[in-house]
């Protein structure tokens, strides 16, 4: 991997149990910070309604991801809930060599390993659920996994909260609108940090 001596674009990094509302947050900081742009991760899983492809995903079926896995297509990739998902080494590279500013949606070994490859400019934030039965409600809400899915996404996010000491700032998403305006403002600092 080479990162040019140019103008460096800064990574920010957002980790969540699913269902913690992390795309949603995701969208209005996107919405509200016109520099920063969204990572769109490759993953084997099926898409969801009202998903694109190359929006919210690239979506690959196994060999594809597997074959690109060999070839060193990717920064850093993971396999959970029966998936793949990798987080593509060119469109970071080049987003980063060219001075732009980049949003990952990834999971915690992913922010972890992200921070390790861009230790100077990178921010992991973690977007913590107010407590498990409301990330239970949430995740019902969103129908978009099954009974069996649901509960090992629950079990998958005790692990993923044993993390959140690593990160570098812990956002609660209880009301919306006021973790959506406390995460803007992080990354707005730390966009604007030089
Ligand atoms: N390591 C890693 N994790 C990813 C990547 N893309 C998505 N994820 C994580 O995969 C997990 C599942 O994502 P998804 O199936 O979209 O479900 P959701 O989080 O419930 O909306 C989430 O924790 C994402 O942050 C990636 O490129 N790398
Ligand atoms: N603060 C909040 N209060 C209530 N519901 C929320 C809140 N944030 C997100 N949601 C809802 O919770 C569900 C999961 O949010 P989503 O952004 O898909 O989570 P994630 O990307 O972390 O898996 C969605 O239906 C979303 O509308």
């Amino acid at each position: 991997m080479t990162i040019s001596r140019g103008p460096t674009g800064k990574l920010v990094v957002f980790s969540a149990p699913s269902g913690t509302g992390k795309s949603t947050i995701a969208k209005i900081v996107l919405e509200r910070i016109p520099s920063l742009a969204f990572s769109v991760s490759a993953t084997t899983r099926p898409m969801r309604a009202g998903e694109e492809e190359g929006v919210h995903y690239y979506f690959l079926d196994k060999k594809k991801f597997e074959e690109k896995i060999r070839d060193g297509g990717f920064i850093e990739h993971e396999y959970f809930f029966n998936n793949y998902y990798g987080t593509l080494l060119d469109k970071t590279v080049d987003a980063v060599n060219s001075g732009h500013h980049l949003l990952f949606d990834l999971d915690v070994k992913g922010a972890l390993n992200l921070k390790t490859l861009f230790p100077l400019n990178s921010l992991l934030i973690f977007i913590r659920p107010p407590d498990m039965a409301t990330l239970r409600e949430r995740l019902l809400k969103r129908e978009s996994e099954d009974a069996d899915a649901l509960n090992v996404r629950l079990e998958r996010a005790e692990l993923e909260l044993g993390y959140v000491d690593q990160f570098d700032e812990v956002i609660v998403n209880d009301c919306l609108d006021r973790a959506a305006d406390a995460v803007t403002a992080k990354v707005s600092e730390f966009l604007s940090n030089t």
